[in-house]
């Protein structure tokens, strides 16, 4: 049997080392995550747990942006929403960061500068011809080194699912390392890595599990659910199985890599349940930003509008906040 410290002290992580060690990984019993993710959904979340809660999740939001139509306006407008969610409410924390196309990088990092909160809120981009992955690697890395140029403290990118579908494990593993490699910067503040998985494209539980594992083994800071792109998208027994190789990734090799559930997240109650599912599997020690994400286009708004209720007691209408793109 083949174990991910095999890998990891080989000197050749070939197709089929990675191959021995990823179908070795024991398979993922269906039913039981699916069963354990909705009992974890009807958990009731009492007040001081729900203001709690849903602070933390305006604080974990990566507030995206990913349209063809993107204006330089809009993600203007994406950056003063993040820096402050909630413009009648000096309370409210930031979001952890903005989620933009490469070219929107400059854009961002400047609105950002002018709010006063570079650096505070995190730029994210999304990368290696996101989302499909479909492009030579050369095109991939310059679309990530662009990208880490411009200022983009976190790269997101996509693995390529038609080699990771195809066995041809090696080659995905390659193609994170050099992806990491482009997220270096001559100062030593390298822009960290997030390796989107794009699960609905996946097929199975089993394969999300090994596509998390090749991901941590080639270097992910985070490992992410899904573009947004494709349907379904983070669905809790999806991120149940990322959480438990987060997990047990951390009792093999004593370090913690982060976790982003993106894709379909629109409602304060989802929000709340993915976060449930963070604190059940993964532990306490991720429920920070540093260790976990929502990327979402469309939750901000309606996490907001809780906050409001908790703190009133009365609904406010959408209409009393600025839209979330
Ligand atoms: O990375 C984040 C996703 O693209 C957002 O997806 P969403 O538009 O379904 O919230």
């Amino acid at each position: 049997m083949t174990t991910a410290t095999d890998v990891l002290g080989s000197g050749v992580v070939d197709d089929a080392t990675l191959r021995r060690f990823l179908h070795g990984l024991p398979g993922v019993d269906q039913v039981g995550a699916e069963a354990r993710a909705a009992a974890l959904a009807t958990r009731s979340i009492k007040t001081t747990a729900k203001a709690y809660g849903l602070d933390l999740a305006v604080r974990v939001i990566d507030l995206t942006t990913l349209e063809g139509a993107d204006s330089h306006g809009a993600v203007r407008n994406l950056c003063a929403k993040a820096v402050r969610p909630d413009p009648s409410d000096p309370s409210c924390p930031s979001t952890a960061a903005v989620c933009v196309y490469n070219d929107l990088v400059p854009v961002a990092v400047s609105a950002l500068e002018r709010l006063g909160a570079a650096g505070r809120v995190k730029v994210a981009a999304v990368a290696t011809a996101f989302p499909s992955g479909r492009a030579s690697l050369r095109v991939k890395l310059a679309d990530t080194e662009d990208a880490v140029a411009a200022g983009a403290d976190e790269i997101d990118m996509v693995i390529d699912r038609g080699a990771f579908l195809a066995g041809r494990y090696g080659a995905v593993y390659e193609e994170i390392v050099a992806t990491r490699e482009a997220c270096r910067r001559p100062d030593g503040v390298d822009a960290h890595l997030k390796v989107i998985l794009e699960t609905g494209e996946l097929g199975s539980y089993d394969r999300v599990r090994r596509a998390s594992w090749l991901a941590m083994l080639a270097g992910a800071d985070f490992i992410k659910t899904s573009t947004g792109k494709v349907s379904p998208a983070a669905t809790l027994p999806v991120s149940l199985v990322m959480l438990e190789a987060v997990r047990d990734w951390f009792s093999l090799t004593g370090s913690r890599v982060g976790f982003k559930p993106a894709g379909g997240i629109r409602t304060a109650k989802d929000a709340l349940k993915h976060l449930v599912l963070v604190q059940e599997t993964a532990g306490p020690d991720w429920l920070t930003p540093e260790l976990y994400r929502l990327g979402a286009s469309s939750l901000l708004n309606d996490v907001l509008l809780q906050r409001r209720k908790l703190a009133t007691g009365a609904y406010a209408g959408a209409d009393h906040l600025t839209p979330a793109t």
